[in-house]
């Protein structure tokens, strides 16, 4: 049985595998400028953010009908449930399916039919973070944000993703105002490639309570201590930041340095069919590469569940934290 564990940090685009492209290609008569799965995974070599960005939203073309989105979901929780995930925090990224003419509506009805079924079906509780893309106007956030509002019963907050580099937390400043004033609770992305300011910035202006990656605030001293002393939470991807360059190997990932420098880490997937492992599979891999004994693992796992978003269920959370402590390593 797999380390219990929360995924804080997963775009649910971003689990698209390619047999499931071409699955949904086929279905929904879309073409794809790849010959077979074998041809689309070779394009996953990326430099930066913005080579990968490109090809996630290029593949999204196939994703048209609620179902798509149903069986998008589901094939993520089975495998996430499989490596141990009891509770998913998902990202969704509606401006990209709506700038297809795919309705908010298709989008978040198609994932609730997988989500709503999720506890019985997969044994995970799940909820639905509404990423804006911030490499898209402040007013296009609140359209989306407007358009939401039928569905918000759905949607337990919002977040900040897509190009980071010239896109500071501050042009969001009214969005995610206008969220906090809707009961929403907020994250973002900061300092996966951007400077440690912009973590600084989610942090003042946008009134974040978690981070998402945050790599960054490695270079500014006062800042981890400001994020230790408050316990802000930091959603760490490894695989990503190896696949996007954020880091050159794994060996060099900064994870151990910040447990050491009492932040409050998790471990998370980001786009996991993009970059090569889940939930688990990180965790597998910072245990066999940078070397984390059972106690970093557990904290991780503990970290997880405490940074999560389930203030409205204690009892839940109480029961998760203890299969945690309960859990056997061997
Ligand atoms: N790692 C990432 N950073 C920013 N935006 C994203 N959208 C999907 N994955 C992302
Ligand atoms: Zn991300």
């Amino acid at each position: 049985m797999p380390l219990p564990k929360a995924e804080l940090h997963l775009h649910i685009e971003g689990t698209l595998e390619p047999e499931l492209a071409f699955e949904l290609a086929t279905r929904n008569g879309v073409e794809l400028p790849y010959a077979d799965t074998d041809e689309l995974r070779k394009a996953y070599q990326f430099e930066d953010l913005q080579s990968f960005l490109n090809l996630y939203y290029e593949l999204m073309a196939v994703l048209r009908t609620e179902q798509d989105f149903t069986d998008l979901a589901n094939a993520y929780l089975a495998r996430a449930a499989a490596q141990g995930v009891r509770h998913a925090e998902i990202f969704f990224d509606p401006q990209a399916h709506m700038a297809r003419g795919v309705g908010m509506g298709t989008v978040v009805e198609g994932l609730w039919r997988a989500l709503g079924d999720s506890e019985a079906a997969h044994g995970v509780s799940t909820q639905l973070i509404m990423c804006f893309l911030r490499d898209e106007s402040a007013e296009s956030a609140l359209e989306t944000l407007e358009a939401a509002k039928p569905y918000l019963d759905r949607i337990v907050g919002i977040g900040l993703d897509s190009a980071e580099v010239g896109h500071p937390p501050v042009k969001f400043r009214e969005v995610y105002d206008a969220a906090a004033a809707l009961g929403l609770r907020r994250v973002a992305h900061a300092g996966e490639e951007g400077p440690p300011e912009y973590i600084t910035e989610a942090l003042d202006v946008l009134g974040v309570e978690r981070i998402d990656h945050g790599l960054r605030c490695l270079e500014d001293e006062a800042l981890v201590a400001r994020l230790v002393r408050d316990r802000i939470p930091l959603t760490l991807c490894p695989l990503s930041n190896v696949r996007l360059r954020a880091v050159d190997v794994l060996s060099e990932h900064p994870l151990p340095v910040m447990m050491d420098a009492g932040l409050l880490c998790t471990v998370n997937s980001d786009d996991p069919a993009y970059f090569g492992g889940y939930a688990g599979d990180n965790f597998d891999a910072v245990r066999k590469t940078l070397g984390l004994g059972e106690d970093r693992l557990r904290e991780l796992a503990r970290n997880s569940f405490v940074a999560s978003f389930l203030e409205h269920d204690e009892e839940r959370r109480a029961r998760y934290l203890a299969e945690v402590e309960a859990y056997d390593f061997r």
